[in-house]
């Protein structure tokens, strides 16, 4: 009989990168909740400072950087210098991303590089700097947050769908490449939460209505709501935990049952 928590992160260290605040925040929450050492980063000092704080307030002793995660010279550093400060990493969150939304035709290759540079590269910059550690030591976790975009398109987004897509199949290469090294890759594909990512999309109308897509998204989730970041948290202390050993280059979407839904009829 399996007596003890197969979810406890105790002894284990963890960077969840982007993690100021929004989905990153809500998952380095759940895995200090579970016993792991926190280290997160962000794209400035502001933002570290903002997240530290925000730790504190919950209880949490938290380690922040500064690191641009899509600078492979600054993550090589940035992760050389938390396993000296902090220890060494077991289990990785690929969290930080952006978005633009902007019609296909009228996109530059600029933008669309930017985001893919964020929501692509920097997963595969980060997980790069982090496995040989993971393979010497025998052991180690990774989590990339994908994506409804991971299998579905829409107008607008179609660098983030592009990026988010990839990053599905980065995750299996990673699984198929490093499995045998007791390296776990899976992915979250998250549906739609409610952080200032999508703060746009549920911005009220001047007359005090919802916004349509708000509406649209309530209408397209079984769930009938918009998720929230701790909707996360328990799928990614799955993920990061020994609960889920034998898991690997599995997207585990939860999006309130969005991808299992045809839609209501009209
Ligand atoms: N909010 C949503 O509905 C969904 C979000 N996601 C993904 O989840 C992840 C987190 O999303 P949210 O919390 O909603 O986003 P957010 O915009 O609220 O937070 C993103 C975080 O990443 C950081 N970041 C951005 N570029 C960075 C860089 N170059 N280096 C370091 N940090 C950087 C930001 O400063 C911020 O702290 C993203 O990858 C996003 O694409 C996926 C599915 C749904
Ligand atoms: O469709 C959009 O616009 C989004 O913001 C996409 C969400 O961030 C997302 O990734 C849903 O899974």
């Amino acid at each position: 009989m399996y007596s003890k928590n197969m979810f406890s992160l105790e002894g284990k260290t963890a960077l969840v990168t982007g993690a100021s605040y929004g989905i990153g925040f809500a998952i380095a929450c759940a895995f200090a909740a579970a016993g792991a050492k926190i280290v997160f980063n962000d794209i400035n000092r502001e933002l570290v400072e903002k997240g530290l704080a925000s730790y504190r307030e919950k209880g949490i002793t938290a380690c922040g950087y500064v690191c641009d995660v899509t600078d492979e010279d600054a993550v090589n550093s940035f992760v050389k210098r938390v396993e000296a400060e902090v220890g060494e990493i077991d289990i990785l969150v690929n969290n930080a991303g952006i978005i633009k939304r902007i019609p296909m035709t009228e996109m530059t290759a600029e933008d669309f590089r930017k985001v893919v540079d964020v929501d692509l590269n920097a997963p595969f910059i980060v997980s790069k700097a982090v496995i040989p550690g993971m393979i010497r030591r025998g052991h180690g976790k990774i989590i990339n947050i994908c994506s409804m975009m991971s299998e579905l398109g829409r107008e607008t987004v179609s660098a983030y769908a592009a990026a988010k897509g990839g990053l599905k199949m980065l995750t299996r290469n990673i699984c198929s490449e490093y499995g045998e090294y007791n390296i776990q890759c899976n992915g979250i594909g998250p549906g739609y939460i409610a952080t200032p990512q999508t703060a746009p999309l549920r911005e009220k109308q001047p007359d005090g209505s919802r916004h349509p897509f708000d509406q649209f998204i309530i209408s397209k989730t079984p769930a009938a709501r918009w998720g929230s970041p701790e909707d996360l948290m328990g799928p990614a202390v799955f993920l990061a935990s020994e609960a889920s050993d034998f898991v690997n280059g599995h997207i585990l979407y939860v999006d309130g049952g969005i991808l299992a839904y045809i839609g209501k009829q009209p």
